[in-house]
């Protein structure tokens, strides 16, 4: 069970760049606006340049962007996956902006994709919004002038921002040390790959039961120096940021045992700093989900993804849909050696998402996988975690299948397509909620979840 005690929002770091500014004298936004893409992308070809173009246009149509006294910021909300690029323009005359015919000449035009886009608007808006910024941008005469008052802005945005964390940090240490005192069995984990920042907070937790989890040599080779701090450095492959499954493997090496309370301190991965404790209680049925760690699972079958697979069969199997059981199947593997036994029984619930939008690691994504359970067929998960499709019938040719009675169409459906391919497949009884695992045409396991 996992829950969260303290959630400090994650701050998304966007790095901008403010550095890169023009002048012009258009006399529209029309022209203006065109002008600003031409001269920042020139090494890039006309349907790209159009395609900005043509966004920030149709943005402007439905409402001006102009924010403060002479200043705008347009922006072109694009689908290919580039870092946010910040246009700055200064306008000595001036362009008129809104329905009124207001005239801005400070233009800061922002380009990116869907995901960046309000952190990007956020952040710009936290620079224009620091003390005196917009008055001094009022007064600028040249692009020199909006460049200089725009970046000294950001670096004391950025300085602000560093006491901020190091406040957010000491409330976490606190409060994780406040838990500790009031819970038993509690261990506490700290997820990080910086010396620095381990060494900056492990003084203010007492280090009775600490564990260190990092995947950096550069952390893992200092060990005569944090053993003093940590009964436990514990290395991991990859990712620091799976604390799931990270714990798990803890669980299976018996560092952790059930009945344990863990205090998981992480966040040093994205800017440095924890950002969040969550609490595990370490429950019984752990090791049915993990235990599938300790087999041979074929070598073209992505461990990390299996496991997690069988994960969320679990949760599902505990949690059910709407008061009621679901079934369903995960198969784990290369999507090549399968794709011929697929047809879909419904549209691919998956098939408009981005790569980025649809792995099965993303926790994000969990509640939309349980969602879909209720719809008959099975999972197609590549071996990078990439949901191929859902809503898909195996179809698989006439095989001896030799199943124990009570067993159907799905769990023959999950065995066969593994007699056929080296895949692995992970099967949600919907009638009794146990979670069967197969590879090389047999079952390897089988588990019953517990609190059902
Ligand atoms: N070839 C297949 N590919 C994907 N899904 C299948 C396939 N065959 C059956 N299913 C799914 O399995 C569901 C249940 O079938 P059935 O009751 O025969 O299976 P079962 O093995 O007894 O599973 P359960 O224990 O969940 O009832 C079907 O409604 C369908 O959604």
């Amino acid at each position: 069970m996992v829950y969260n005690v303290t959630d400090v929002t994650k701050r998304r770091d966007v790095m901008i760049n403010l550095s890169r500014s023009m002048e012009s004298d258009c006399p529209s936004k029309e022209s203006l606006l065109p002008a600003m893409v031409h001269h920042f992308f020139s090494d890039k070809d006309d349907l790209f340049k159009d395609k900005i173009i043509s966004g920030c246009l149709a943005r402007e149509k439905e409402a001006s962007t102009m924010v403060d006294k002479g200043i705008a910021f347009p922006h072109s909300v694009i689908k290919e996956r580039i870092s946010p690029q910040i246009l700055c323009c200064y306008s000595p005359t001036g362009v008129p902006w809104n329905s009124t015919g207001e005239k801005v000449s400070i233009i800061i035009l922002l380009v990116c994709n869907e995901e960046d886009h309000l952190p990007t608007l956020s952040e710009l808006a936290g620079i224009f919004q620091m003390p005196g910024v917009t008055d001094k941008l009022g007064k600028a005469k040249s692009a020199e002038d909006m460049s200089e008052i725009l970046l000294r802005a950001q670096s004391q945005k950025e300085k602000n921002w560093s006491k901020e964390k190091e406040i957010i940090t000491n409330s976490l240490l606190r409060e994780a040390d406040r838990l500790r005192s009031n819970t038993e069995n509690t261990k506490m984990v700290l997820f990080s790959n910086s010396l620095i920042q381990i060494l900056s907070v492990v003084e203010q937790f007492s280090q009775k039961s600490s564990i260190l989890v990092s995947s950096k040599n550069r952390v893992l080779n200092r060990v005569d120096l944090l053993k003093k701090h940590f009964t436990v450095i514990h290395s991991v492959q990859g990712s620091i940021s799976y604390e799931k499954e990270i714990l798990k493997q803890l669980w299976t090496e018996k560092i952790l045992s059930d009945g344990d309370v863990v205090i998981s301190l992480s966040g040093f991965e994205f800017d440095m700093m924890p950002h969040s404790i969550s609490i595990t209680a370490i429950p019984r049925d752990l090791y049915d989900e993990s235990r599938v760690l300790k087999y041979k699972i074929p070598h073209n079958v992505n461990l990390e993804i299996l496991s997690r697979a069988v994960s969320l069969a679990s949760e599902l199997s505990r949690q059910g849909r709407e008061g009621k059981s679901v079934g369903t199947i995960f198969v784990v593997g290369e999507y090549e050696s399968v794709q011929d036994y697929c047809k879909q029984l419904i549209i691919n619930p998956f098939g408009g998402l981005e790569d980025y939008e649809r792995s099965i690691l993303d926790a994000g994504l969990s509640e939309t996988i349980k969602e879909f359970s209720k719809i008959d067929g099975a999972y197609i998960v590549e071996n990078s975690g990439k949901i191929r499709s859902g809503g898909t019938y195996l179809s698989i040719p006439p095989h001896q299948i030799r199943l124990q009675p009570g067993l159907g169409a799905r769990h023959a459906a999950a065995l066969g397509i593994t007699l056929v391919a080296p895949v692995a497949s992970v099967v949600l009884s919907e009638s009794t909620g146990h979670i069967r695992i197969f590879w090389d045409g047999m079952e390897q396991d089988l588990f019953v979840p517990g609190d059902r």
